[in-house]
């Protein structure tokens, strides 16, 4: 193991990266509280800018996964829709498999430029998670509590208001709903025998409900859907951790661009397209797991240096307050303010590795976990 290598696995280091994140991340969510005002007054003005400090903190995970862990993320696509991306709304459809899928998402959005603004339907448990949580609140993120009758409104309203967006977005859907994981797999392929649906290796039955509500609603503002099917070389398990630990990836993503007027505008002719929709993300999983590859060609965009020069930006105007601090602190003696920093700092690593947690499949919620009966009527 190199130095730097080495460097990267120390507790430290990882210390400084979370400080970074969390107090920038606080602060950003303190102007963007500052921009209320502003939404009464200029409300595509007040986006704009929300849109900009998101990118401050959502960028910086971006960095440690692009810069600091190295990790590679190819994109197998078809030449002639590869200018459209970052050109037009999408609604993004993507598996959800691993416990970073959703920064490997972020990092494609960082590269066709649409970072700041893009969204997801999520559940609401996110919602209270501090910084990124209080951040997908100014902007605009759509949240579910995974039940439909109360879903089924709140949703379609959120949905409506990203009509007048100002900026280019992706609105990314899981519709599986929930992370992958053998006993859910097998409760979900229980119910696509009683539904007469054919079963997946790779996925969860998908929840159509979410997609054709998110489709309809977006009908006229996103141009397509973007069919992504994502994996891992040599059938690595990534995770958040191995990221801060410098541990290096490699993700495949394979994107078909589907314009939207080809979806159907019926329910259940909506519900169907979907599931056959899955039936071959299911094979192209199944090829990657022959062959180790997509179909298509690669046309992989490079990191930006953007999200390297934000991250340096912060961790200069923080860590050097920092700095002083601790200079004071120990020349200062004073051992109960020494203890009363220590234990405030291990408070804080809690916090962090509590937000962390979040991430990990094995903390998940219990959702699809339950067998339901059906009647397949
Ligand atoms: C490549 C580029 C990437 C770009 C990335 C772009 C942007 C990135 C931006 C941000 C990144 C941040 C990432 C944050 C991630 C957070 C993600 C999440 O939180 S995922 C969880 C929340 N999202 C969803 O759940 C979406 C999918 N769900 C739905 O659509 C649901 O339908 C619903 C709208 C949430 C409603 O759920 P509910 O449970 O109430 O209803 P359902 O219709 O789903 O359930 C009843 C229905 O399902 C059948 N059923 C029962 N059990 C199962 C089962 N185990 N599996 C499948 N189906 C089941 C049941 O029979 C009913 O069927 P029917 O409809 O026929 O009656
Ligand atoms: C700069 C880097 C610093 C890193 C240290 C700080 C880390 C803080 C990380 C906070 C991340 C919070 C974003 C959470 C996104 C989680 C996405 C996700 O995968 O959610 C799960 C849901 O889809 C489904 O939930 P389940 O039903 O499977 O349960």
């Amino acid at each position: 193991m190199g130095l730097l290598q080495l460097l990267k696995t120390q507790f430290l280091c990882h210390l400084i990266i979370c400080y970074v994140f969390v107090l920038s991340g606080l602060i950003v969510n303190v102007l963007q509280l500052c921009t209320l005002p502003l939404w009464f007054v200029n409300k595509q003005l007040a986006r704009r800018i929300n849109v900009r400090l998101c990118y401050c903190i959502s960028s910086q995970m971006v960095a440690v996964l692009e810069w600091w862990s190295g990790s590679e993320c190819t994109l197998y696509t078809d030449p002639k829709s590869y200018p459209l991306y970052g050109k037009e709304n999408a609604i993004v459809v993507l598996n959800h498999s691993f416990e970073i899928d959703f920064l490997c998402g972020w990092t494609f959005c960082e590269r066709f430029g649409v970072l700041g603004s893009s969204k997801v339907l999520a559940k609401k448990e996110l919602a209270y998670v501090p910084v990124i949580g209080w951040m997908w609140y100014f902007l605009e993120i759509v949240f579910c509590k995974r039940k439909w009758e109360e879903d089924r409104r709140t949703v379609a309203q959120d949905l409506q208001n990203l009509k007048d967006y100002p900026e280019k977005f992706w609105f990314l859907l899981y519709c599986e709903g929930t992370r992958f994981t053998p006993k859910k797999h097998q409760i979900s392929m229980k119910v696509a025998e009683t539904k007469g649906l054919a079963k997946l290796k790779y996925h969860l039955l998908p929840r159509t409900k979410g997609f054709w509500v998110t489709v309809q609603n977006l009908r006229g503002s996103a141009a397509a859907v973007y069919d992504s099917t994502l994996n891992f070389r040599n059938n690595e398990t990534p995770t958040l951790l191995g990221i801060l630990n410098g541990k290096k990836y490699h993700a495949d993503l394979y994107v078909r661009r589907i314009p939207l007027e080809s979806i159907p505008e019926d329910e259940a002719e909506c519900a169907a397209w979907l599931h056959k929709l899955y039936q071959e993300k299911d094979s192209f999983q199944e090829q990657y797991a022959q062959t180790g590859h997509y179909p298509g060609p690669i046309m992989s965009p490079s990191r930006r240096p953007w999200t390297l020069i934000n991250w340096l930006f912060w961790s200069c105007l923080l860590l050097y307050p920092l700095g002083l601090l601790l200079a004071q602190l120990i020349s200062s003696g004073s051992m109960l303010t020494i203890l009363a920093s220590v234990a405030f700092c291990s408070a804080a690593s809690l916090g962090v590795r509590w937000m962390i947690g979040q991430t990990e499949i094995n903390k998940g919620s219990s959702y699809g976990n339950k067998e339901v009966t059906l009647n397949n009527n």
